[in-house]
């Protein structure tokens, strides 16, 4: 599903390369953990999948295109298929619950009466039913996060990507959404998350990719967070 051959990235008028011949194959359903020190490329990683940022050297390919070949008129399609949910959240503070998710399929062209048979799904599913009408601000941080993950996956995304989805949140709170994507990995998405939280990735036992200064030093299955 996301393949990087020989990857390698140094952005404009950086002497250091924030990530140096990363080559991993990340397939269909699995859940994977991106770790490392600040500064190690995790966030690089993720952008390279978005096609927000192009590798210096080697291959990106997600979902069967190769990346440095798709055409820009074709990035949106490409993003389709990836949900992104973020540490901050990110959702539209005059927007209710639902008009959040609803945006999101408005802006990819669904017809109204699908939004509104699909918001409400979406918000059974992550726990929020009765909670559409509410604003952003009248939530907690936990129902905040789950309105950015039913946002990120209302679409059915191949892709979902999290980039310190419980660095805001208590360490009860960050299970719940923990379990939240666990169940959305079960659906077959293939996820993976960016993230400085041990205590997440110890408990899960999934597949640990280790960067470090723009290395991968470690690709564990069931693996650990492992470092300091
Ligand atoms: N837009 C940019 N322009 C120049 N250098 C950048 C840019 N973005 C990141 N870098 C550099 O690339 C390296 C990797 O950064 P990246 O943001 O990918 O790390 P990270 O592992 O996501 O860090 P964090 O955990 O703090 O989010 C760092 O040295 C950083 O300073």
């Amino acid at each position: 599903m996301i393949r990087f051959d020989n990857v390698s990235k140094t952005y404009d008028r950086q002497r250091r390369a924030a990530l140096s011949q990363v080559s991993v194959d990340i397939e269909k359903g699995e859940f994977v953990f991106l770790v490392g020190p600040s500064g190690s490329g995790k966030s690089t990683f993720l952008r390279l999948i978005l096609r927000e940022q192009r590798p210096s050297k080697g291959k990106v390919i997600v979902a069967g295109r190769e990346l440095n070949k798709l055409h820009s008129w074709k990035i949106p399609a490409l993003r389709r298929q990836i949900g992104t949910v973020f540490q901050d959240f990110r959702l539209l503070p005059n927007k209710t619950v639902a008009e959040n998710v609803a945006f999101a399929l408005q802006v990819i062209g669904k017809p109204s009466s699908t939004i509104k048979r699909v918001v409400p799904e979406v918000l059974e599913l992550v726990g929020l039913e009765g909670k559409g009408g509410r604003l952003p601000d009248e939530l907690s941080g936990g129902e905040q996060q789950r309105v950015a993950i039913a946002r990120a996956f209302v679409n059915r995304p191949k892709i979902l990507i999290a980039d310190e989805p419980t660095g805001n949140l208590d360490p009860a709170t960050s299970v719940g959404i923990m379990k939240l994507l666990d169940r959305i990995n079960r659906a077959e998405t293939t996820v993976l998350m960016a993230t400085h939280d041990s205590t997440i990735v110890d408990q899960m036992r999934k597949r640990v990719i280790e960067l470090e200064d723009g290395l991968v030093v470690r690709d564990q299955s069931r693996g650990v967070y492992g470092y300091q």
